[in-house]
């Protein structure tokens, strides 16, 4: 395989990429013979009649047709659960999770996938999968695709090296990578890497896109420009090769003669991409108050309620605190929207201790949370001088509906049962004569 890293920069443009000079038909999509005797085949990632500002589909040149595989078969999914749960398990309780242990058997990244919440219905399009992973091996003679929804992965610990249809991608901690409902792929170790751990968001819901800017104007926040789609890359690789699919819910198997990633040339606005959450650009009060962390937004997958997300991907990365006579840290708060978060490095600015790189925590609509009693403390005190909160990189994935936690994730050693007891110092300090 052509081991190529370069990229295609910019969200969601319409790329062109060849392998092979001329591997790409000119003018037209399917002549009645392509160069190098490849097959054409288009994949849609939405509807042929959705609207050109969100119409998604490339058009693939590959050696042999994706048909070209055997029957699907189930296969035991794992860890991996898919939304709507078999039993109900919303729960208003605030909860909280220490990093997943590393694995110490060899595990690869699809085996090594663990189901912490769900929400929605992945089979009307709605919610989320939330999921993490820990891994310390390749995928070797086998691949993946998800028809349930895109892939958001977010590694904490080590680097990845995604292998697609589409080319390859590399990320490490402090970037994402994103990959289509429907785009094969394989995980390796990035070189150097012995183990790897993250998370990875599963968007059943309309595919993420760049939130509007209003008042902003026109740059800020995620600029499109840094997003990066892979060059086309193709290996010619014959064998008993296993294509694993997510499908409603369920893990299936087919078999192939041959890779799946034997696509020598691509065009079209529906690939994969990364992008290094270092360039985002924080927008943030210079006067007074801690706004709402909506200005943190990299990606939001819209509802059909404008303004109300089926998921955005928020993060709160290292920046200035400047506020003026603030309570600087988040505000304690009960919200419509559910928020699950994770951290790469660093704390966490509500934080004082026991939310660690690698760990979780969920705060499901209107359960109240906020600062820990340690961090209430020291904010109310703080000399507010300029300050440079650097050692951090928090993300949240927020959505409009509940996430119900898993029986694997409530049943974890790595759960800590003891979490609502942070906010149990919070003690009165109310006197109606001292103003
Ligand atoms: O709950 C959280 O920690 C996330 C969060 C951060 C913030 O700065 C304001 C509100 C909010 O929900
Ligand atoms: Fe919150």
């Amino acid at each position: 395989m052509t081991t190529s890293l370069d990229h295609q920069p910019g969200f969601r443009n319409h790329f062109a990429s060849e392998a092979l000079p001329g591997a790409l038909p000119e003018g037209q999509n399917s002549p009645q013979r392509c160069p190098y005797g490849l097959y054409a085949e288009q994949l849609s990632g939405s509807a042929f009649t959705a609207p050109r500002s969100h119409n998604l589909r490339s058009w693939l040149y590959r050696i042999r047709p994706s048909v070209a595989q055997s029957a699907y078969e189930p296969l035991d999914a794992g860890r991996v659960a898919t939304a709507p749960p078999a039993r109900p398990a919303a729960d208003p309780n605030q909860m909280r999770w220490d990093p997943l242990p590393l694995p110490e058997a060899p595990t690869d990244f699809l085996d090594g996938l663990l189901t912490v919440a769900v929400n929605g219905d992945a089979a009307t399009q709605t919610g989320c999968g939330v999921h993490l992973f820990a891994c310390n091996r390749d995928m070797t003679g086998r691949f993946f695709y998800d028809a349930d929804g895109e892939l958001l992965i977010v590694p904490q610990l080590g680097a990845l090296r995604l292998r697609t249809e589409f080319g390859e991608l590399e990320i490490g901690g402090g970037e994402i990578a994103v990959i289509p409902r429907g785009v094969k792929f394989q995980v390796r170790l990035a070189q150097g890497a012995e183990q790897a751990r993250g998370y990875v968001c599963e968007n059943y819901g309309s595919p993420f896109e760049l939130p509007g800017l209003g008042p902003i104007g026109a740059n800020g926040l995620a600029n499109p420009r840094d997003f990066l789609a892979p060059v086309a890359a193709y290996e010619e690789v014959e064998g008993d090769i296993e294509l694993v699919a997510k499908f409603s819910g369920r893990f299936w198997r087919t078999r192939l003669d041959h890779s799946p990633l034997n696509v020598v040339a691509w065009h079209g606005n529906y690939a994969p991409y990364k992008y290094d959450l270092a360039n985002f650009n924080t927008v943030n009060t210079v006067s007074f108050d801690h706004p709402d962390p909506s200005i943190f937004t990299v990606l939001t997958s819209p509802s059909d309620t404008a303004g109300t997300a089926n998921l955005d991907f928020v993060i709160f990365p290292p920046r200035w605190m400047v506020a003026e006579d603030t309570f600087r840290p988040p505000y304690f708060h009960r919200n419509l929207m559910s928020e699950f978060m994770g951290l790469i490095h660093g704390e966490y600015d509500a934080k004082a201790e026991g939310f660690l790189p690698g760990g979780a925590s969920l705060h499901n609509a209107m359960s109240p949370h906020g600062p820990d009693a340690e961090t209430f403390d020291k904010a109310t005190h703080a000399e507010l001088e300029p300050r440079y909160q650097g050692d951090t990189l928090a993300f949240m994935f927020e959505s409009r509906y509940v996430f119900q936690p898993t029986e694997t994730a409530l049943a974890a050693d790595f759960r800590q049962r003891d979490y609502v007891d942070v906010w149990q110092g919070l003690a009165s300090h109310f006197d109606p004569d001292k103003r």
